[in-house]
Order: C-alpha cells, then structure tokens, then sequence
C-alpha cells in the first residue's frame, strides 16, 4: 500500500478572523490543485473551526482541532468534544501535543481515553510523541517513545490503522533546532517496528519541529518519514505550501 503524503499546519495559539481569512484564502489560491499527490490540512484553535469550514469547504484543504476532551458530553465545563469538531466538518485532531503534555499535565493514559474518543466519533487522531532535550542528550529517546505509545499499541489493529503518528522531538519543537533526516528517520524506523509488531505498519508517521521550506525535501526522502506536522511555518502560506510541494 503506497501512503499519501500527509501535511498538516499546527497554527497552535496564533490566529485572528482577519489573519486567517488572509492565510486561508492565500492558501487556497496559491494551492489550485498542484498538490493532489499530498493530504494537507490545517489545525486551528477550536473557535475558528466554523471559519475554516466556512473558507475551506470544497477546497482541497482540509482541516482540525488542536486537542478534544475524552468525554462524549456533560458536565465538563470548558472541554469541546469530538462530536463537536465532526460538527464543524473537522476530520483530524491532534493529541497529545508536547505542550499539552507539559503544560497540561496530559498523560499517556488521558491521550490514550481521547484517542479512542475521537476514533469513536470518526475522527482521524494525530497522537504526537517525543523525547525532551534532556531525555535525548541521555539516549533515552526509544524508552520515552516507547512508553507513550505502548498503551496505543494494544488497540485492535483495525483502530490502530485509522490512526496517524507524528514524532515531535521536544528540542526542536520552535527552535529553529530541527532534527536532521537521519535522526529523525531513525526513530521514525523505530515507531515503524512497532508498528509493525502491532499489525499496523503502513500508519503514516510524521516528523515535526522546525520543519521548514529549506529541510522539509531532505527530510521526506527519508523511507519513513511520511509527512510533516508543522508549526511556525503554517502561518505563512508561502512556506507551508512551499514545505507542501517539497
Ligand atoms: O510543535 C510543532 C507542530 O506541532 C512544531 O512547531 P515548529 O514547526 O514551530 O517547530
């Protein structure tokens, strides 16, 4: 099975009505339907989803939400649930963002309760994993990567299958430090085999932090790197779509 490239912009915390009307329509003017080979999409804050549907509807973007809660409704005052996002037409969510982890206290268990969420409601998970500076410098990288996605890898293949994986080494996450190919295809050989192991081995993996129009080719020669997951870069059409047809 050959994998389609999956390109997704993380705009995080940043955007206005006005902004991302500009990067949207930019966006959709500029794309036409020269990236027919790649799966991009956009992931917004939760109260411009209803803008992105708006603005993206019958273009080939697509989009989603940055992070949902694990419960399907009630009293959770402050949470957006997956049903929700399927409203507003999102088809993927990103979890377990490093940032959430970090400064949110999310939990291998807790991304693991949204991810079954999300498959439930027909949603497409991002699950982001990746080994902070220190946990890297000590060479703990594969244990780190291997403990947030061991509870994933019990799912049934078939749920395992509809979910994407993105690598996102926490010390090249805005840092303008990204990781070089080879670093990156390494762990991403180890996800694979996992993966693999688990039944699952065409899930895309995508490589994330300070990817760039100016490393993004190198990176995708990579054998398993299958796309990126894009921050600072996705707020600027040129470079995102520049990192698109890279
Ligand atoms: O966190 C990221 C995407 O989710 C990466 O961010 P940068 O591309 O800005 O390093």
């Amino acid at each position: 099975m050959t994998k389609k490239r999956l390109v997704m912009g993380n705009w995080k915390m940043h955007g206005s009505l006005d902004q991302n009307a500009q990067l949207l329509n930019q966006l959709i003017a500029d794309l036409g339907n020269a990236h027919s080979q790649t799966d991009i999409v956009v992931c917004a804050p939760h109260p411009y989803l209803a803008q992105l549907q708006q603005l993206l509807s019958g273009s080939p973007i697509q989009w989603g939400a940055q992070n949902m809660s694990e419960h399907e409704a009630g009293a959770f005052t402050g949470e957006v649930s997956a049903t929700m996002l399927k409203d507003f037409g999102c088809q993927w969510v990103l979890l377990g963002h490093s940032e959430r982890r970090a400064l949110y206290g999310e939990t291998d268990t807790l991304v693991l309760a949204k991810t079954q969420a999300a498959l439930q409601a027909g949603l497409t998970p991002v699950v982001c994993v990746g080994e902070t500076e220190a946990e890297h410098e000590q060479n703990q990288t594969q244990s780190v990567i291997l403990q947030q996605l061991q509870q994933l890898l019990e799912l049934s293949p078939d749920l395992l299958r509809r979910l994407v994986i993105a690598y996102e080494p926490v010390w090249a996450i805005g840092t303008g430090k990204s990781a070089s190919p080879e670093q990156a295809q390494s762990v991403h050989a180890y996800i694979r085999g996992l993966l693999q192991q688990a039944e699952a081995p065409n899930v895309r993996i995508l490589y994330g932090g300070s990817v760039n129009p100016t490393n993004a080719a190198d990176l995708f020669k990579m054998p398993d790197i299958d796309g990126a997951l894009v921050g600072g870069a996705s707020l600027k059409a040129n470079d995102f779509l520049s990192i698109a047809a890279a």
